[in-house]
């Protein structure tokens, strides 16, 4: 399908979500436990395309490993196909293979790995020949560009003859995915020492354990947007824990400003719209795949907004940082970086008309798809290319329709 077109015909709101699962959980479950000789049992595990490619290679003979667009499961698989020794061609789509691998190969290479690049040095697609223990286990690695690069490694150092010593350089971006890698660890027996910008692992065995994934925060944050750009509303989310081992959690707090309060429930947590504050700071270090809902929000809502911490959304899907100044264009917001800090500003805009519909171009990227569709609640929204949502939320246009949006 090329397009869609939404609208809200009320924008009152007052539904119940069962909301989908964690792929970020759902893929580090599927690695670890393929370590541990793949006895556990995981449940509630996503439906999203990235962890059903998982499950497709883990479960593969075939020489070529086709990510598709699938970061953690070409970051986490490279990894996995190394310290099980295997002879894998990793690649993925044109858009996988801009997006750089050479610090992860180069940690790999140290510790014993053969790895050729097929094209472009530093990028995928990589020729992994096999692996033979270098006798090195203290490898230094740059925390600025991926933390997936950084869990990857964590995921394989109990199997490392002599474990890991993991120091890591410079800013530490996505902390909290770094945590999750540890928690969902030790969920399966293995232990951790995290000292200064030291992660030490050392040589241990998984244990085959029940694992289940929680509710996705990332796939909520479209729903808190969704509470603040509402008439009214009132949405519970199923299946989301207070205590998460997802960063992207701090969506409750973050959208407090915004006009959005949480309360937990016995079952996830429930939406409520409050006041909104006339301006926001935020950085997005610890969870930068919130940056795109909350720059719709803001740009939408006309709160003034400061980001920091997004410079990591220009290797993702999609240079992230481009597409939102663009679309956001689209009804006169802006996103503009300010040169000297690294630091970026959302102006109160001066909106088009709400009867002005809006059409997004989603640059292959479902986290543009699934921010800016709240902007229906306003106007008539027309999304390109909405099957992009299957990454990681595929019920994701079912559950607006539940809410109550139209969508033909
Ligand atoms: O480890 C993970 O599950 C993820 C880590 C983050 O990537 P970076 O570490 O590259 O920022 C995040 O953006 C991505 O959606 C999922
Ligand atoms: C960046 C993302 O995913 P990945 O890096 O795993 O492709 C995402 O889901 O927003």
């Amino acid at each position: 399908m090329d397009f869609i077109r939404l609208h809200h015909p009320t924008g009152k709101i007052n539904t119940t979500i069962q909301l989908a699962s964690s792929k970020s959980e759902s893929n580090r479950s599927l690695v670890i436990n393929a370590l541990s000789g793949g006895k556990g049992t995981l449940t509630n595990l996503s439906e999203a395309r990235d962890t059903q490619t998982m499950q497709r290679l883990l479960a593969s003979n075939d020489q070529i490993w086709d990510v598709l667009d699938a970061g953690t499961t070409m970051r986490f698989l490279t990894a996995y196909a190394t310290i099980t020794n295997q002879d894998k061609i990793m690649t993925g789509t044109a858009r996988m293979c801009e997006r750089p691998i050479g610090l992860l190969v180069d940690a790999l290479r140290v510790l014993g790995a053969t790895i050729d690049y097929v094209k472009q040095e530093g990028y995928p697609p990589i020729h992994i020949k096999g692996f033979q223990f270098s006798g090195k286990s203290h490898i230094q690695i740059r925390g600025d560009v991926s933390s997936q690069y950084i869990s990857a490694l964590l995921m394989i150092a109990p199997l490392l003859p002599e474990g890991l010593q993991l120091e890591l350089t410079g800013v530490i971006g996505s902390r909290p995915y770094i945590e999750m890698t540890l928690r969902q660890m030790e969920a399966f027996g293995v232990y951790h020492e995290w000292n200064g910008n030291i992660i030490r692992v050392k040589p241990q065995t998984y244990q085959p354990t029940s694992y289940q994934v929680e509710s996705d925060w990332s796939g909520a944050s479209y729903w808190y947007s969704i509470v603040a750009l509402a008439e009214e509303a009132e949405i519970e989310l199923l299946g989301l824990k207070e205590n998460s081992l997802q960063g992207d959690s701090r969506i409750a707090e973050i959208m407090v400003p915004l006009g959005v309060a949480s309360t937990f429930t016995k079952r996830g947590v429930l939406l409520k719209k409050i006041t909104a504050q006339p301006s926001i700071v935020v950085d997005f270090s610890d969870c930068p795949d919130l940056a795109q809902t909350v720059a719709v929000c803001c740009a939408a809502k006309g709160i003034e907004a400061e980001f920091t911490g997004i410079e990591s959304l220009k290797i993702k899907e999609t240079d992230r940082v481009k597409a939102v100044q663009n679309e956001l264009g689209k009804f006169n917001g802006e996103l503009i970086e300010v040169e000297t800090n690294h630091t970026y500003k959302i102006p109160k805009p001066v909106l088009l008309d709400n009867h002005t519909p809006v059409r997004i171009h989603t640059y292959d990227d479902h986290r543009m798809a699934m921010a800016f569709a709240p902007l229906a609640l306003q106007r008539e929204t027309v999304i390109e290319h909405p099957n992009v949502v299957v990454k990681s939320y595929p019920g994701f246009w079912d559950d607006l329709r539940k809410a109550g949006f139209v969508i033909s």
